[in-house]
């Protein structure tokens, strides 16, 4: 891996160090408790004897995915990165102790990109955390709202204004983050663009906020997946939620059946969510009369409030297995029970 002039992790191959790469640094598992190894519930501390956690995030400093770290690890040093993938990729090769990641949003719902990497990757979810994001439109100095006809930001921060930015009339343009947005027109002193970002993207990058509050509803949240390479131990005494993915075999009430182990046991799920199989996304069946039918075939992943650490969800998931041609456990971790 290799961080860029701005020491932000940038996509290269693998974890082996090329010219200019920061230097891998062995996680400190003699100084922080329990960084080997699978880690205790109470694991929410960015540092411990002197040491910061080291909490890769996707974009650069002032983006939301920033906040959201340093609120899922109190002082923790928040290490930037170019993609969702740099980040896995970073704490795999042990460049940095932990990544803090979007998964989904109250408007602008999933970001499907890190359901596929979790799947692909082998690390653990061990948290999650709420974050509210208050959005403003920001402009270079002396630009005014109706100088403006684009506005650069995150797909997902543009989706969460739209009703905004359908008024004002402007041209949406996606870029990698809203901080990176907010970078791009102050570096470029672009005087017809905007961007949506966060009011400390506006503070970083020396921009004028426009407009505050632009989020479609006031009530903007987005849930983080704080991810390390070992699991936590689960527990029964504190609000647990576990997640997981499965396949299913094609045929009728299959899904019905498989979520059915769940209800049977009165555990409540939170979420569902179907993706293709990357890997062979179709399955080929004779159709009866010499001719073919192509099925899309789906992953599901799934997130249902208990412990792993309780027999009631162990035994769910015994079902589960029954029926699954596939089903890995994603992490089992404590809910975030705070108001975001
Ligand atoms: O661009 C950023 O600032 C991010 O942190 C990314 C991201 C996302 O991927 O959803 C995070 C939170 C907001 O929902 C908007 C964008």
């Amino acid at each position: 891996m290799a961080s860029n002039h701005d020491g932000v992790f940038v996509a290269s191959n693998g974890c082996i160090n090329g010219a200019g790469a920061l230097e891998l640094r062995a996680s400190p598992d003699e100084t922080l408790p329990n960084v080997a190894g699978p880690k205790s519930v109470s694991d929410v501390s960015g540092s411990a004897n002197g040491y910061r956690l080291r909490v890769a995030y996707q974009g650069l400093p002032g983006a939301y995915s920033e906040a959201a770290a340093a609120k899922a690890y109190r002082d923790c040093e928040p290490v930037p990165c170019e993609l969702f993938e740099t980040a896995f990729d970073a704490v795999e090769c042990m460049l940095v102790d932990r990544a803090v990641l979007p998964i989904e949003n109250s408007l602008g719902g999933t970001i499907h990109r890190n359901y596929d990497l979790l799947l692909r990757h082998n690390l653990h979810i061990i948290g999650e955390v709420k974050y509210a994001v208050r959005h403003c439109l920001l402009a270079n100095s002396g630009v005014k709202k109706e100088n403006l006809k684009r506005v650069l930001s995150h797909p997902q921060a543009l989706a969460q204004c739209e009703n905004t930015l359908a008024k004002i009339g402007v041209v949406r343009e996606a870029v990698d983050d809203t901080a990176g947005a907010a970078k791009f027109i102050a570096t470029h002193k672009l005087q017809d663009a905007g961007a949506v970002a966060s009011s400390l993207a506006a503070e970083i990058y020396g921009l004028d906020i426009l407009a505050l509050d632009i989020q479609d509803d006031p009530d903007n949240i987005t849930r983080f997946l704080m991810l390390a390479r070992e699991p936590i131990i689960p527990v029964t005494h504190k609000p647990f939620k576990t997640s997981i993915v499965f396949s299913l075999e094609e045929g009728p009430g299959v899904l019905f059946k498989a979520l059915a182990v769940f209800a049977l046991r009165n555990i409540n799920l939170t979420k569902i969510e179907s993706r293709p199989k990357r890997t062979k996304p179709l399955r080929i069946t004779d159709n009866g009369s010499n001719g073919r039918l192509k099925y899309f075939d789906y992953l599901f992943f799934v997130d249902f409030e208990a412990s792993m650490a309780s027999p009631n969800a162990q035994n769910a998931l015994g079902h589960l297995k029954e029926l699954a041609t596939f089903l890995r456990v994603l992490g089992s971790y404590p809910r975030d029970m705070s108001e975001a």
